[in-house]
């Protein structure tokens, strides 16, 4: 069963500038999905009609069924955002208060709220920080933050917008792992980069966005060598010349 369907999809800017044309896409529920395209090619323009920050001006999106403008809450509570600036996302005054925030707006009981938010701030290893100032935090650590304020909402589908820019390699280890072992336990995970290197590994399907239409969607390493044509660097272990097929597994 797909947990989102987006039927042709178009979205022009008001200087005119058509920055998603005739978008067909359908995510099927458990799924681990890499969007890819270069700067500008219409991801975070697609992102946001998933959360009902842009309404379809032609075309439609549906969230378990549900239109997205029909039931704004529904597709929030659905489709947790993690941003790729973890500071603007930032919203309480210690750990705890930003992680509960997501919950405390669906107006869950106190108990279920807590219950929650310490499994989700434990789960992305955070429990000991959470009487800090997210400020305080390191980047990867927000980043880490800003996924327990999705997991504390039980959010079904996770999208993570760039998730690895500007971490170092231990922040991209961690992060990587937690994106992992979310889909693991039945998330629908999507992953947009403009850099497949470090999780195409782990990806079922790769869709390359260019110019704001779909230029390839297929199983990584069917759909791979269609990127580099479409201002996607390819992953070392492939422009070194490696198989595609063995790097990929
Ligand atoms: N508010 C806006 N007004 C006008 N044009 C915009 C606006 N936001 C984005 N665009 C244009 O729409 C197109 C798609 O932009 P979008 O931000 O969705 O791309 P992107 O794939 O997320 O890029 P990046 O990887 O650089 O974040 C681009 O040509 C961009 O210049």
């Amino acid at each position: 069963m797909d947990i989102i369907k987006i039927s042709g999809l178009t979205h022009r800017y008001p200087d005119g500038r058509t920055s998603l044309e005739e978008i067909d896409l359908s995510v099927a529920r458990g799924s681990f999905v890499v969007l890819a395209g270069a700067n500008g090619a219409g991801k975070s323009t697609l992102l946001k009609h998933l959360n009902g920050l842009l309404r379809p001006q032609e075309g439609s999106v549906e969230i378990a069924g549900v239109p997205v403008h029909q039931d704004l809450r529904h597709a929030r509570r659905t489709v947790g955002m993690v941003f790729q600036d973890a500071d603007s996302q930032i919203v309480g005054e210690t750990v705890y208060d930003d992680a509960a925030f997501g919950p405390e707006n669906l107006h869950w009981p106190a108990a279920r709220i807590r219950e929650s938010v310490d499994s989700a701030l434990e789960t992305v290893g955070l429990g000991k920080l959470r009487d800090r100032s997210p400020h305080l935090l390191s980047g990867g650590e927000k980043r880490r933050l800003a996924i327990a304020g999705v997991l504390a909402m039980a959010s079904e589908v996770i999208v993570l917008d760039e998730p690895f820019a500007n971490l170092d390699y231990d922040g991209v280890r961690q992060v990587l792992a937690h994106i992992v072992a979310l889909h693991a336990g039945g998330r629908t995970i999507i992953v947009c980069v403009h850099d497949l290197e470090k999780v195409l590994a782990h990806a079922q399907r790769l869709i390359i966005l260019q110019r704001g239409r779909i230029a390839a969607d297929g199983p990584p390493e069917q759909v791979v060598r269609a990127a580099e044509a479409c201002g996607i660097r390819l992953p070392a272990a492939i422009r070194m010349g490696g198989m595609v097929e063995s790097w990929l597994r």
